[in-house]
């Protein structure tokens, strides 16, 4: 078993505080990801759950048991770590064998234990190899075996794959996906990409400042995100954000004027925003329609075309907008420089967020995704 609880957790390193108030509970055999920009805390947290860092505030149960005092080696929970941390004198067999070794393990358990967790992650052919003469992603592979042997109940993940070229990467995050449903363990991972936390878990945990700002499954922040910030963070490209006035507040639509005079009834509930001040839209690069079946539009120019092959990213400037909206297209649209371009709005797929950041609730509904 492997379910964690953390209640009220927080961190501080002498007088300055990391983070607090974080409430948490990870089932058994879930995949969850710290994600997050950089210094918001994920590492902290993580290394507080390994036993790495004590814990200033809270309480932390693995299956009911609190573990706050508990040693890091005596905990049922083993980490990966970014840096591999391989011993370079030692052959991959004897590294992964080596904590076992420490714990006085039996050793046809060992070899048992090793040779099972080298078939699991292709390593059978390298295990008389020193680290030297590994690739990074076998290396990596090597680091997670050696935690694999040991069993744990929870594994923790510190950005494993931050040290890999683009396309190991992607091979990696297959292979831990993979790993994942062979061994159903708990798996906590930590990434400041939002690529890999979209594609391994099954709910995310977007920290900020130390807290979390939401948690859910990657399609429910994505869809459905709480705070400019959550929005911003998730999808790729980044969403496009303008500034617009509050026209007329209300439970099922709020109308706004946008850049150019256009009015737009955003599907949202902005009852708690006023007439008048201003707000934030919140549109996705593939949220555009088409003119003729918009809403609203606004008239722009395009800078850039990126020819991605399936898909194509046209960075657009608007008159009266500081930053470039992105639009995605058809990997075969044809656009000339700097031709004009008229973006369809529809309200129904458009967010809107008040001036202190917080989404007005969408009132629209995203088969199986949940809010
Ligand atoms: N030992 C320490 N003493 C003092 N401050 C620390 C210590 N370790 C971390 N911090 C601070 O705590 C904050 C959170 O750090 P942490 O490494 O958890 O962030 P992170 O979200 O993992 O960042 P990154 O993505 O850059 O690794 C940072 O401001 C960092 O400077």
């Amino acid at each position: 078993m492997g379910r964690l609880t953390l209640e009220g957790i927080g961190k501080a390193f002498g007088e300055v505080e990391i983070s607090r108030d974080i409430d948490l509970t990870i089932e058994d055999g879930e995949f969850v990801v710290f994600v997050g920009p950089s210094g918001c805390g994920k590492s902290t947290l993580l290394r507080m759950i390994a036993g790495l860092e004590d814990i200033t505030q809270g309480e932390m149960c693995l299956d009911g048991e609190r573990i706050n005092e508990i040693p890091p080696q005596e905990r049922d929970i083993g980490m990966v770590f970014q840096s591999y941390a391989l011993y370079p004198h030692m052959s991959v067999a004897e590294n992964m064998a080596f904590g076992l070794k420490l714990a006085r393990t039996d050793k046809a358990e060992i070899r048992r234990r090793v040779q099972h967790a080298a078939e699991m992650l292709h390593l059978s052919e390298l295990l008389e190899r020193r680290p030297k003469d590994l690739s990074g992603g076998q290396r990596q592979r090597v680091a997670i075996g050696r935690t694999l042997v040991k069993e744990p109940a929870v594994f923790l993940f510190d950005e494993p794959l931050s040290n890999l070229d683009a396309a190991l990467r992607v091979d990696m995050r297959v292979q831990i996906a993979e790993l994942h449903k062979r061994l159903q363990a708990t798996m906590i991972y930590v990434t400041h990409d939002q690529v890999e936390a979209m594609t391994l878990a099954d709910r995310i945990v977007l920290l900020s400042g130390g807290r979390i700002a939401q948690v859910g499954a990657p399609l429910s922040l994505y869809h459905f995100p709480r705070t400019l910030e959550v929005a911003e963070f998730i999808g790729s490209p980044r969403i496009n954000t303008l500034s617009v006035e509050v026209l007329d507040p209300g439970r099922l639509h709020t109308a706004v004027r946008l850049p150019g005079g256009a009015t737009l009834q955003v599907a949202v509930d902005g009852a708690r925003l006023k007439a008048g001040e201003r707000a934030t839209l919140g549109v996705r690069a593939e949220d555009f329609v088409a003119p003729d079946q918009a809403e609203a539009t606004l008239q722009a120019r395009l800078m850039v075309a990126e020819k991605l092959g399936y898909e194509t990213l046209a960075h657009l400037q608007v008159e009266g907008v500081e930053a470039t909206l992105t639009q995605r297209l058809d990997g075969l649209a044809h656009l000339d420089d700097h031709q004009a371009v008229t973006l369809g709005l529809d309200g129904k797929h458009c967010h809107l967020f008040g001036a202190d950041g917080s989404a007005c609730p969408r009132q629209v509904e995203i088969p199986g995704v949940t809010h």
